[in-house]
């Protein structure tokens, strides 16, 4: 059972970053609970990484404030609770692998020996072979050997399965999860792979323009939302029946005479306000939800997630 009154893994308040000038991100903020498995989607320069690297210490906020169990990233008490897998996955190159894992126990007071060892034999690589001489999915695996045998609180792990081949995938999410299951770990894993994540993740955090656009737990904000389909309304524009809340919209689309949306729902409904009767109605699934915040007018402000559950303070407002 998690101490209530334990600070959240991860807590952002108004955080600006930028690089010479350039706003990577802004007004970022969030708070992420111990224990859940986060997915951090976004499109491409969303400000990701930059929030990794804000996360690990690598970088400072330009203005705002960040915690990592309650402690400011970089000092020693967040980086033994924190390990960080980056997208260019920095190893040694002319380490061979088992000084790489020698490394690690080195550097690292609650190493786990067996398990490192385990994740690296599993995929057949030879200990003697030098990491530059390794496949990128390879190296990719030594790194998550690594940052799973330091017995981190806190797992970043940015992209870390675009080069693995579907099998190891699949291993590597299950060892995710398995590694959460048994430790009550907290993680948060960014990937454009939106389907992967559904069954991984339990919270979701979506930057776009370095603001969090949508967080919170996965189940409560697709609850919070209807995938609607049905007959266009020829007499409107956008193809929503006149008395539809437009400002529950997320968003909206038609194919001929087929309309799809994604709408929020009305308070305490589990249907938007105005629903049309002959619409076919389904909670969306997490990337249907996600799309659709994506797709929404950049720049526009996208109806918000639930009022926070009082368990899951981690939902915030939209942001953008
Ligand atoms: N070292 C840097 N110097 C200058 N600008 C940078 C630097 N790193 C990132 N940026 C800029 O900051 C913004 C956010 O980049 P970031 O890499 O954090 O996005 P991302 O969401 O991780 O993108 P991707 O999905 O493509 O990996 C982008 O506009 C990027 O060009």
């Amino acid at each position: 059972m998690n101490d209530p009154t334990a600070p959240p893994a991860i807590r952002a308040q108004g955080v600006h970053h930028s690089f010479r000038g350039k706003e990577a991100l802004a007004d970022c903020g969030f708070e992420l609970p111990a224990g859940r498995i986060a997915a951090l989607v976004g499109p491409n320069g969303a400000g990701k990484s930059t929030l990794f690297h804000l996360l690990t210490g690598l970088l400072r906020p330009t203005r705002g404030e960040i915690r990592v169990f309650g402690a400011a990233p970089g000092t020693r008490t967040a980086r033994e609770r924190t390990a960080f897998v980056g997208q260019d996955k920095p190893l040694h190159q002319d380490f061979t692998v088992a000084e790489t894992l020698a490394l690690g126990r080195r550097m690292n007071r609650h190493w786990d020996t067996a398990k490192a060892e385990r994740i690296v034999r599993d995929g057949d690589i030879p200990p003697k072979a030098r990491i530059g001489s390794l496949s990128g999915g390879k190296r990719t695996r030594v790194a998550l050997a690594l940052a799973f045998g330091r017995q981190a609180d806190l797992l970043l792990l940015d992209e870390p399965l675009a080069d693995l081949d579907p099998l190891v995938r699949h291993e590597m999410t299950g060892l995710l999860m398995a590694e959460a299951a048994d430790r009550g770990i907290t993680v948060v894993v960014s990937s454009h792979v939106l389907p992967e994540l559904e069954n991984v993740c339990d919270h979701v955090l979506l930057l776009q323009s370095g603001r969090i656009r949508l967080a919170g737990d996965t189940q409560d904000l697709r609850e919070a939302y209807t995938r609607v389909t049905g007959r266009a309304d020829p007499d409107t524009p956008d193809g929503l029946p006149a008395a539809a809340d437009r400002s529950a919209v997320v968003h909206a689309a038609t194919t001929g005479r087929q309309l799809t949306a994604v709408i929020r729902n009305a308070p305490g409904s589990a249907l938007p306000a105005g629903a049309d009767a002959r619409w076919i109605t389904a909670t969306p699934s997490l990337e249907e939800l996600l799309l659709a915040h994506l797709r929404s007018a950049p720049g526009t402000t996208p109806p918000g997630p639930p009022a926070p559950h009082p368990a899951h303070p981690a939902q915030t407002g939209a942001a953008a």
